[in-house]
C-alpha cells in the first residue's frame, strides 16, 4: 500500500516537473563533500554558477570553492537568505541547530525561502520547529552521485508544504538525478541506507575485488579496469533490462561453472543477512542522528 501511495505522490509531483529554471539562486550552508557534490551537478546540468552562493565558516573552503567552480561565497550562513530562492543545509546534523537559531532570527523578516535540509536523520518537524514554525521546508536525502547528474534523492514534504515549493525542490533535486518522493518520513532512514549510504558500500565492494584480482596477480591497471567496467556494464544492464536482478545474476551463472563457485562462496558468508544488518545500522544511525 505505501508503495502504491508512494507511486501516485511521485506521479503528482512528477507530472508538474520543470527544469530547474536557471535564474533560481542557490545557497548552500557547508561547503563540504555533499554540497560540492550537488555544485557540481548543477553546473554540469548548465546551472548559472553566479546564481549559487556557498556560506562556509572556513577560508581555505571558500577559497577552494571560488576557485575550483567560481561560485560565490560568504563566511556569514545569514547572507543566503537574501541572497537565495532556494537555501541548501549541507551541514553535519549535529551543526543543524545551530544553523536554524542564525537563518530563523534574519527569516522573520523574509520567509519566503525555502530551505531543504540534507542533514542525515533530522527531522522535518524540527527543521520547521526551528525556523519559526515555517511551511516552507523539505528534508532531503541526496548521494554522492549527484555530482556527475546521477544522483537519486529521497525528499518529504510535510502536508502543509505548497505545490510550487515541491515543484521547486524536484526540480532542484531532479537537476542532479533521480527523485524519489516519500509519504511517511519513517522510510528517510531507509533511504539513507539504501541511498545515502549506500555508494559507499558499493566502492567497498569494489575495493575488496580490485584488491582480490591484484592478489590473484593482475596488475593495478588492469584489475581496476577489469573491476570498474564490469560493474559500468552489470548496472547498466540491470537499469535497461526487462529482468530482474535475479534473473540476471542466473544469466551469467553457468551450472557447474566458474561464477556459481564465487555465489555459493558468497553465500556461505551469508552475504544477504551480512548486508542487511549493514543497513539496519545505517538506517539506526540515521534515527540516533535525530536531533530533538
Ligand atoms: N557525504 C554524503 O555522501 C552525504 C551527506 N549527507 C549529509 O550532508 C551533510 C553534510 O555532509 P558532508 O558534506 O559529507 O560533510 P562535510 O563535513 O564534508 O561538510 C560539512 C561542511 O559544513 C561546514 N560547516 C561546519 N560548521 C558550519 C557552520 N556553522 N556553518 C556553515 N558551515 C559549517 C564545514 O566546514 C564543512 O565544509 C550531513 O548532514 C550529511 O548527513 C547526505 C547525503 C549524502
Ligand atoms: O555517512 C553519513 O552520515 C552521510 C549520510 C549519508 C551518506 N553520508
Amino acid at each position: 500500500m505505501a508503495f502504491s501511495f508512494l507511486a501516485t505522490f511521485s506521479e503528482v509531483i512528477i507530472s508538474q516537473h520543470q527544469s530547474l529554471d536557471p535564474n533560481t539562486c542557490i545557497a548552500f550552508i557547508g561547503g563540504g563533500n555533499m554540497a560540492k557534490a550537488i555544485i557540481s551537478g548543477l553546473l554540469k546540468q548548465g546551472h548559472n554558477s553566479a546564481n549559487i552562493l556557498v556560506c562556509a565558516p572556513s577560508q581555505t573552503t571558500r577559497h577552494d570553492l571560488m576557485n575550483k567552480f567560481n561560485v560565490k561565497v560568504h563566511h556569514d550562513n545569514t547572507a543566503a537568505v537574501a541572497f537565495a530562492d532556494v537555501i541548501i543545509v549541507a551541514v553535519k546534523p549535529f551543526v543543524v541547530p545551530v544553523v536554524c537559531e542564525q537563518l530563523s532570527e534574519v527569516m522573520q523578516h523574509d520567509n519566503r525561502k525555502l530551505v531543504i535540509s540534507i542533514a542525515a536523520g533530522v527531522k522535518h518537524a524540527t527543521l520547521c520547529q526551528k525556523l519559526n514554525n515555517s511551511p516552507k521546508v523539505i528534508c532531503a536525502m541526496p548521494n554522492l552521485p549527484t555530482a556527475i547528474g546521477e544522483g537519486l534523492t529521497g525528499l518529504f514534504a510535510g502536508s502543509d508544504t505548497q505545490q510550487n515549493d515541491i515543484a521547486l525542490a524536484e526540480s532542484v533535486m531532479r537537476a542532479v538525478g533521480e527523485t524519489v518522493w516519500l509519504k511517511d518520513e519513517n522510510q528517510m532512514s531507509t533511504i539513507v541506507a539504501a541511498a545515502g549510504s549506500s555508494p559507499a558500500y558499493l566502492f567497498l565492494f569494489l575495493e575488496a575485488m580490485e584488491k582480490a584480482a591484484i592478489e590473484q596477480g593482475l596488475p593495478q591497471e588492469t584489475a581496476t579496469k577489469a573491476v570498474l567496467q564490469s560493474a559500468m556494464g552489470a548496472i547498466s544492464m540491470a537499469m535497461n533490462s526487462q529482468h530482474n536482478l535475479a534473473s540476471l545474476r542466473q544469466q551469467v551463472t553457468s551450472p557447474k561453472g566458474t561464477t556459481e563457485q564465487a555465489i555459493m562462496a558468497f553465500q556461505d558468508g551469508d552475504l544477504d543477512q551480512l548486508v542487511a544488518s549493514a543497513m539496519a545500522c545505517a538506517a539506526t544511525r540515521a534515527k540516533e542522528l535525530s536531533i530533538g
